[in-house]
C-alpha cells in the first residue's frame, strides 16, 4: 500500500499550511457548493481536495471538483462536487463540506479522522481506482490557482487527480458519468463527450426536413457570456461539421464574465446582452457562465423582446418526446418537473392541455434530478434555463426492443429510433447548455416548429422576482415546495392578505441558497399588478423578518 493511503491522526499535511482560513470566514455548502469572493476561496478549495479524496474512497468511483462560479461576477469563484453518474455530491456529505470548510490548521487532522471513523472505508481506495478526482475549472482569472489548491488537497491525502483544465460544468458531470459507469454513459474524455452529442444530433437531424438556408448569415445566434461555453461551442461544431451553423458573440475574446451579457442577464431584465442588434426572424440564445443555462429569444416585427425560457424549452422537448412515445406505441408517462418559479401558465399548460404529470420541487437541481432519476421519463428544467430529460432504464430497454423488432411497422420503429437518440443527445448526469441547445434545434426541426411557435403555445402570466436583504435568512423557514411559509410567524398570513386583493395572483418566499437574500416571487393577471404585490410582500419580509437597512422601494 502506498505509504500515505491511510488517513491518520498523524498524517502528514504537506501543503496545509499555506491554506489558513482567514479571519471571520464561515460558508455553507449550498444549492450550488460554495460560492464567495475568489480570494476568500483557497483554504476551501484545499480542503475540498481532501473531502474528494475521502468520498472517492468512500464512493469507490471518481469524484468530479469543479471550479466555478457560473453566473456569478468574474471577482467570485465557487466550487462543487460531483459523483456517482454525475450527480451533485451526496446531501449526507454536505454538512462534512461545510464543517470542513471553515477547520482551522489545528484542527484538520481531527475532523479528517472523525470523518474517517464516521464514514468506514473512506480510509483506502479500491484496487482498481485509477483516479480518485476529476478536476475542471471555468475561464475566471482566479480559477487556475484555486484548482492547484485543491489538487494539493488531493495529494496531501495520497490521492490521485486528473485535471481538466477549461471545461464545461456538465462537461465534469458527464466525465464523472462516464468513468463511474465503465465507458457505459460514453468515452471517458472530451472527444468522448462531442462524438456522442454530434453522432446522436446528426442521426436525429437526418430525419429533419432541410431548413431554408440564408446566404452569408446564420439561423442562431449564441451569447457565450464570456464563459468557457464559447470556446466549448466551437469545439462541439468542429465535430458538427456542416449540420448546425451557429454564430457566436460574447466568446471571451474580449469582454468580462457574465457582464451584461449571459443567460442571467437576459433572464432577468427581459433584454438582449449589450450590443446586440436582434433581427426579426432570427434566433438568439444565451448561455450562463459555465454553460448549464440556456434560453432563447427573438424579436417580433415591433421590435418586441420575447425570452424563451427554462419552462418553454421543458414544454418543447416534453411535447416532442410525448409525440415519440405515441408514435412508437410505447405507453411511458412523460412527467415534468418544476420549481415554484415555473410560470403558472407552463404548469396550467402542460397540465390541462399536454395532460401530463406535473411536480413542484424545492429549487436546486439537486431535487428535480433526484425525483426525475424516478421517473420513467423525467423533464425537468428551473425557468432560468437549467435542465435536461433523464430516460429511465425500463424505457431505453423497450425502445431498444422496438427498434430492433423488424415485424414493427416503419413508422414506430423510427419513432423508437429518435427517442434513442435523443436519449443520447441530452446529458443525463445534469442540465447542460451545449446538449440542450442540439436538442432544441433538433426538436424544432423535426416538429416543424418554429421558436415564435414555440414562443405562443401559451402566454406568461405576468411575474416579478426581487431580493429583500435580512439579518439572517435563516430565520424563514418554508413548506410545500418552498411556496408557504412556516415561520416567521404571521409572515404567511400576510402575504395571502395580499395576494386575495389582486387578480389570479400567487406570492412566494423563500431564503436563497446562493445569496445573502430572501427571495420574493410575484405573479398576477397585469405586469403592473405583479410588480406591486412583488413589493408588498417584499415590504412584509423586511417588517416580519428581520430587514436590513432600507425599506425596499416600489420597481416601477
Ligand atoms: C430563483 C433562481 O433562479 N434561483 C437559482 C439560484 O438559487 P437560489 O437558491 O435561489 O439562490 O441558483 C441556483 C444554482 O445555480 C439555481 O439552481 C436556482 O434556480
Ligand atoms: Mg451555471
Amino acid at each position: 500500500m502506498h505509504p500515505r493511503m491511510r488517513v491518520e491522526m498523524d498524517t502528514e499535511l504537506q501543503h496545509a499550511d499555506a491554506y489558513p482560513v482567514p479571519s471571520g470566514i464561515t460558508m455553507e455548502y449550498g444549492t450550488a457548493g460554495f460560492r464567495a469572493p475568489a480570494c476568500n476561496l483557497p483554504h476551501v478549495m484545499y480542503r475540498m481536495g481532501l473531502l474528494a479524496v475521502l468520498r472517492a474512497r468512500y464512493t469507490r468511483g471518481v469524484i468530479g471538483v469543479m471550479v466555478t462560479a457560473s453566473h456569478n461576477p468574474e471577482e467570485d469563484n465557487g466550487v462543487k462536487l460531483m459523483e456517482g453518474l454525475g450527480d451533485m455530491l451526496s446531501v449526507s456529505w454536505e454538512k462534512h463540506a461545510t464543517s470542513l470548510a471553515s477547520a482551522q490548521l489545528g484542527e484538520l487532522r481531527t475532523q479528517l479522522s472523525a470523518l474517517l471513523r464516521d464514514c468506514p472505508g473512506s480510509e483506502s481506495s479500491s484496487p482498481v481506482q485509477k483516479y480518485h478526482v476529476l478536476i475542471g475549472q471555468d475561464t475566471r482569472a482566479s480559477s487556475k490557482v484555486l484548482a492547484q489548491a485543491v489538487s494539493d488537497g488531493v495529494t496531501d491525502l495520497g490521492g490521485t487527480f486528473k485535471d481538466f483544465g477549461l471545461v464545461t460544468t456538465p462537461q465534469l458531470h458527464y466525465l464523472v458519468a462516464s468513468h463511474n459507469s465503465d465507458g457505459l454513459m460514453g468515452e471517458p474524455s472530451l472527444d468522448g463527450y462531442y462524438r456522442k452529442l454530434s453522432e446522436a444530433y446528426k442521426a436525429l437531424m437526418a430525419q429533419a426536413k432541410p431548413q431554408p438556408k440564408i446566404e452569408g448569415s446564420y439561423p442562431l445566434t449564441m451569447d457565450g457570456a464570456n464563459g468557457v461555453g464559447a470556446p466549448k461551442m466551437v469545439e462541439l461544431l468542429s465535430y458538427l461539421k456542416s449540420s448546425l451553423a451557429v454564430k457566436i458573440i460574447n466568446n471571451g475574446e474580449s469582454g468580462k464574465l457574465n457582464h451584461e451579457c449571459g443567460a442571467d442577464y437576459v433572464k432577468i431584465g427581459r433584454r438582449a446582452p449589450k450590443g446586440l442588434q436582434m433581427l426579426e426572424g432570427r434566433i438568439y440564445c444565451s448561455l450562463d457562465g459555465d454553460a448549464d443555462r440556456l434560453l432563447y429569444y427573438f424579436v417580433d416585427k415591433s421590435g418586441t423582446f420575447h425570452l424563451v425560457d427554462g419552462d418553454k424549452i421543458s414544454t418543447l422537448m416534453a411535447i416532442f418526446i410525448q409525440h415519440l412515445l405515441k408514435e412508437a406505441q410505447l405507453p411511458f408517462q412523460v412527467s415534468v418537473l418544476q420549481t415554484a418559479y415555473a410560470n403558472g401558465s407552463s404548469t396550467r399548460y402542460l397540465k390541462d392541455t399536454l395532460q401530463l404529470q406535473v411536480y413542484c420541487l424545492p429549487t436546486g437541481v439537486k431535487y428535480l434530478h433526484t425525483k426525475a432519476k424516478e421517473c420513467d421519463i423525467g423533464v425537468y428544467f428551473e425557468a432560468n434555463g437549467h435542465g435536461t430529460v433523464l430516460f429511465g432504464k425500463r424505457v431505453l430497454d423497450k425502445v431498444a426492443e422496438v427498434m430492433q423488432d423488424s415485424s414493427k411497422p416503419e413508422t414506430q420503429r423510427a419513432a423508437a429510433t429518435q427517442l434513442y437518440h435523443t436519449s443520447q443527445l441530452i446529458n443525463q448526469a445534469v442540465g447542460d447548455a451545449l446538449s440542450d441547445l442540439l436538442a432544441v434545434e433538433a426538436m424544432l426541426s423535426l416538429l416543424d416548429l418554429s421558436l415564435p411557435q414555440l414562443y405562443a403555445l401559451y402566454t406568461d402570466i405576468p411575474s416579478r422576482l426581487l431580493k429583500v436583504k435580512v439579518i439572517d435568512r435563516q430565520q424563514i423557514t418554508t413548506t410545500d415546495a418552498e411556496r408557504s411559509v412556516t415561520h416567521p410567524e404571521g409572515l404567511q398570513a400576510a402575504i395571502e392578505e395580499r395576494v386575495h386583493h389582486h387578480l389570479q395572483a400567487r406570492a412566494f418566499v423563500r431564503p436563497s441558497g446562493t445569496e445573502d437574500m430572501v427571495r420574493v416571487y410575484a405573479e398576477s393577471k397585469t405586469q403592473e399588478s405583479a410588480d406591486c404585490l412583488a413589493h408588498e410582500v417584499a415590504l412584509l419580509v423586511h417588517r416580519l423578518a428581520g430587514g436590513v437597512g432600507e425599506e425596499p422601494r416600489a420597481t416601477t
